[in-house]
């Protein structure tokens, strides 16, 4: 099956991390460099995870066994420990209040998965192989990784800059898109931002 790449508003939203692993630690970081506002419950919670803490005052720590009600209000719920039955009741629980939910090793409990993708600030390159193959998905990152590049991901700040200034001036949308045609074009060429 393939999934529907949908991108996800998660600035400010509150979404718990269940497990405190090496895999729990892939999803916060996920989670936070989208801004999220991260609650990790775990019995016991790895060391690298102990680190971001530290660094991060959108990550929070609850050293305990999961209870139902850690859901509530929850908008995304990621079922991260190495127990399957549980990771189950948690996708249950979640399905049943209309919670965005992943678990772990679970496809069929999820309702969304996660991709391998590449973020230049607000520029992002994401690929699922539908969960048949997470390497051959690192395979196109990294082969992607050679087109987008940080001066991309500048590029693209500068664009979302001008862009209401070039709405405004131009009156059809043929113009405008030629112009923001030549605008990149001629910046990628150049290899530098446009001079203002
Ligand atoms: C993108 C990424 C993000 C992340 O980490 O969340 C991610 N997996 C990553 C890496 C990775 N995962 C695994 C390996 C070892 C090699 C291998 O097994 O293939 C490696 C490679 C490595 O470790 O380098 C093991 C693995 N993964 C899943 C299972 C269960 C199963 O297959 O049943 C098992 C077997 C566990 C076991 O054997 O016990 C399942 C899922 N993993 C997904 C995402 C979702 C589908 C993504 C897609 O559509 O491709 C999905 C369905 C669920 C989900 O988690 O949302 C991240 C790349 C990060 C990056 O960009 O670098
Ligand atoms: N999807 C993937 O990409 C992927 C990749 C590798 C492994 N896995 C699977 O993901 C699972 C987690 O992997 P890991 O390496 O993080 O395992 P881990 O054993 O290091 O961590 C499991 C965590 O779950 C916590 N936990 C267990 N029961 C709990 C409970 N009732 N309440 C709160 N916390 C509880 C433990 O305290 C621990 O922190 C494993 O089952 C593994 O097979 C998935």
């Amino acid at each position: 099956m393939a999934y529907f790449p949908m991108f996800v508003n998660l600035k400010d939203q509150p979404c718990l991390v269940v497990g405190g692993g090496m895999v729990a630690y892939r999803k916060v970081k996920v989670l936070l460099d989208f801004e999220a506002r991260v609650v990790v419950v775990g019995e016991n919670i790895c060391d690298k995870i102990y680190e971001i803490v530290k660094k991060s005052n959108q990550l929070e720590l609850q050293k305990k066994c999961f209870e139902d009600a850690d859901c509530d209000n929850m908008f995304m719920v990621i079922a991260a420990t190495d127990d399957n039955l549980l990771n189950h009741h948690i996708a249950e629980i979640c399905n049943s209040k209309g919670i965005m939910v992943n678990a772990v090793d679970q496809k069929e409990d999820c309702s969304f998965i996660f991709s391998s993708y590449i973020k230049e600030k607000n520029l992002i390159a994401a690929f699922s192989s539908g969960g048949n193959s997470p390497v051959l998905a690192q395979y196109l990152k990294s082969q992607e990784k050679e087109i987008l590049t940080p001066f991309l991901g500048e590029l693209n700040e500068y664009m979302g800059k001008i862009r209401k200034r070039v709405i405004e001036k131009y009156d059809t949308e043929e113009k405008r898109k030629e112009i923001f045609k030549e605008i990149v074009n001629t910046a990628i060429e150049n290899g530098e931002l446009p001079q203002e």
